[in-house]
């Protein structure tokens, strides 16, 4: 019986929001390499990129990182490396392999596993609380150093196309050096893709294409989109996520009409607690009511409110006779200060 080779999969991505693609990406790849019998994959890694990647709607590294980290709640497998976003510029995919087979290299040599120098501690502070994540708890056993396989979906492949966005050298050393696992997409034709690139045919055999059957294109910018629209993202996104975002006014969700659509998970559902803690310091805690039993709560800090509550209410912060106009979600009951408000859209001017 010949031995399996230890493989660990790494994706670099914006992860802006992290999706449930992202994370199934990981499962489908798993399942394909342990199909062959040859591979034993023992670790994911999800590298999500700096703020140096100058790209559109890419919003905090911080924010981007705790969305991940609440997702990877949900796996005992992926984990996930701040290394890369908490460069000072922007790494290229091949640095961030190489930073990540040192790591393995030393994880291999050392008995004991790495702890983080007081130089990494210090770069790692602008991410809150992340720490725990920054390096991968990877399990060797044996002599051999996993290999690194670098996980993406077959859009990045095509993108090795787009003249001026990649480095030649890069792509030989990621291709030839550690090797693909590309996940199919909507509209590409991978084979198709290597057949037409010297280089890619060049490294063929290190290129593992995996066909998703269970076709999903979800895409960032999409859940963006909808979430720009106050479209509903749920089971798109992990729940943890979805509150992540509404907590954080991200990508635009908007404060109104739509807010209804985004349903509370069901960790967020009878947390009077905390809405009675928020009444209490500097927030204001509005809860939309879309049906008989259903609630979603939106979290206001008071200074984005003053101008509705000083032109409406005779004092800041308090409710009296008339209230903030939130045309359109159905009944809604607002809490300020402990004092308790409810009004029909009917009630509003
Ligand atoms: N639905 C999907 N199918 C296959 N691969 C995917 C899918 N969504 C994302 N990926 C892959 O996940 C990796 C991380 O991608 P990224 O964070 O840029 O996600 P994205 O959803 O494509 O983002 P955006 O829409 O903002 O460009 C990339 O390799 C990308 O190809
Ligand atoms: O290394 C490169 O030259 C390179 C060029 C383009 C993109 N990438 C990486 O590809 C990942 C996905 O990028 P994008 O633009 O599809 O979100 C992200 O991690 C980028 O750092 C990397």
């Amino acid at each position: 019986m010949t031995s399996q080779a230890k493989v660990v999969l790494l994706a670099c991505g914006s992860y802006n929001p992290v999706t449930n693609m992202h994370l199934r990406m990981f499962e489908i790849a798993r399942d394909a390499l342990h199909r062959t019998g040859r591979y034993q994959v023992i670790s994911g890694v999800m590298s999500p990129v700096g703020d140096g990647y100058s790209k559109k709607d890419l919003v905090p590294s911080k924010h981007r990182c705790e969305m991940l980290k609440a997702a990877l709640k949900s796996s005992d497998w992926i984990k996930m490396d701040t290394w890369e976003c908490t460069q000072s510029t922007w790494s290229t995919t091949a640095k961030v392999l190489r930073h990540q087979k040192q790591q393995l290299e030393f994880l291999n040599n050392s008995t004991h596993k790495p702890s983080p120098s007081k130089r990494r501690r210090r770069q790692h502070n602008s991410v809150s609380d992340i720490q725990e994540n920054q390096v991968p708890q990877i399990d060797i056993e044996g002599d051999h150093v996993p290999n690194i396989k670098l996980l993406c979906g077959a859009d990045l492949l095509e993108s090795f196309a787009v003249p001026g966005l990649w480095e030649e050298e890069d792509i030989e050393y990621i291709v030839g050096t550690h090797g693909l696992v590309v996940i199919t997409r909507y509209g590409s034709d991978p084979l198709k893709f290597i057949y037409e690139s010297d280089i890619l045919t060049k490294f063929q055999e290190n290129i593992f294409i995996v066909t998703e059957w269970i076709y999903n294109d979800i895409s960032s910018t999409k859940v963006r989109r909808a979430l720009r629209r106050g479209e509903s993202v749920k089971y798109v996104l992990q729940d943890s996520v979805i509150d992540y975002i509404r907590e954080h006014h991200l990508y635009g969700v908007p404060d109104n009409k739509y807010i209804n659509h985004m349903m509370p998970s069901p960790n967020q559902e009878g947390n009077t607690e905390a809405e009675e803690k928020d009444s209490n310091s500097g927030e204001i805690s509005v809860v939309l009511r879309s049906s008989q039993d259903s609630y979603s709560s939106l979290h206001l800090p008071l200074h984005r409110m003053s101008t509705n509550l000083d032109k409406r209410s005779p004092a800041k912060g308090t409710v009296s006779g008339r209230v903030p106009c939130f045309t359109d979600i159905g009944m809604l009951v607002k809490r300020v200060k402990n004092v308790r408000v409810g009004f029909t859209p009917e009630t509003c001017v």
